[in-house]
């Protein structure tokens, strides 16, 4: 789903993907965009893959429900209730979702978790980048590595503080700074920062393509269309 960079990058990508006997690997029913109320009448497909805006999302549950396609969701800038609205779409079909499909963020959350585990008291700080077109802030993935973070040490109190303005008095040991950089066309950076004394640890993933995402998806939705009807994380469907 999605006619907007996403959704144009992964059709494009997906028509020129063959098997090894050169036929194609995907079938691609329908490419749909600003007007949802295609969806209720969109052909049932082995899997739906949306990129688009979380004001689509009732659209794609109802799709979901009404023909069991396997989801793919990337689409970033939901609610906690809309988080779970797609957890419970696992009733229906297998269903997945992440802020970000590239191996190398993947790869960036475990290591946010190894370095909160192995630096205690070290001062937290999130740092996104992307492109001036974007609608949400902060990102999807950002919003992940906080989660990191924070499942890491669960006893520990961590808690997101967005952006310091109007703060007066120093800063909360357990607070996690997140902060938001827009501008051109990056296709997106995360760092996630941990400053001791006289010390700064910081991890960054650069993106510096779409592809890298529409490449993980279109692996994931060959993956989760095998799967049992359920709630799955990327780490699930790709590496279990
Ligand atoms: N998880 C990941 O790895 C990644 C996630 N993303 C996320 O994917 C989403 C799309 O990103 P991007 O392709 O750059 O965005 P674009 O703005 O280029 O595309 C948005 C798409 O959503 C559709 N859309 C927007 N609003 C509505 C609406 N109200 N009803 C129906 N359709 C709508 C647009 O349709 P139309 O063209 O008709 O306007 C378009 O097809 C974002 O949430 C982004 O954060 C992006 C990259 C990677
Ligand atoms: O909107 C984007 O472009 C991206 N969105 C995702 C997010 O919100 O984390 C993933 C990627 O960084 C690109």
């Amino acid at each position: 789903m999605g006619t907007g960079r996403m959704g144009s990058l992964i059709k494009a990508t997906a028509e020129s993907m063959t098997d090894a006997s050169g036929e194609a690997l995907f079938d691609i029913k329908a490419q749909i965009g600003f007007d949802t109320d295609e969806l209720t009448t969109a052909p049932a497909a082995d899997v739906i893959i949306d990129f688009s805006n979380a004001c689509t999302l009732s659209a794609v549950a109802a799709y979901v429900e009404r023909t069991g396609a396997a989801l793919v969701s990337g689409t970033t800038g939901y609610t906690a209730e809309q988080l779970e609205q797609i957890k419970q779409l696992g009733k229906h079909a297998p269903v997945m979702w992440s802020g970000n499909y590239s191996i190398g963020v993947a790869t960036l959350r475990h290591l946010v978790a190894q370095a909160t585990r192995e630096l205690p008291g070290f001062d937290v700080e999130i740092c996104e980048t992307h492109h001036n077109q974007k609608v949400d802030a902060p990102s999807g993935t950002a919003k992940m590595l906080l989660d990191e973070v924070i499942a890491a040490e669960p006893e520990c109190g961590y808690h997101a503080q967005y952006g310091r303005e109007g703060m007066c008095g120093k800063r909360d040991p357990k607070e996690i700074g997140m902060h938001s950089l827009r501008g051109g066309t990056v296709a997106g950076v995360h760092t996630v920062s941990f400053f001791g004394t006289d010390e700064e640890v910081s991890l960054t993933h650069r993106a510096t393509s779409r592809q890298i995402f529409v490449n993980g998806a279109l692996a994931a939705a060959q993956k989760l269309a095998k799967r049992e009807p359920g709630f799955y994380t990327f780490d699930q469907v790709m590496f279990e």
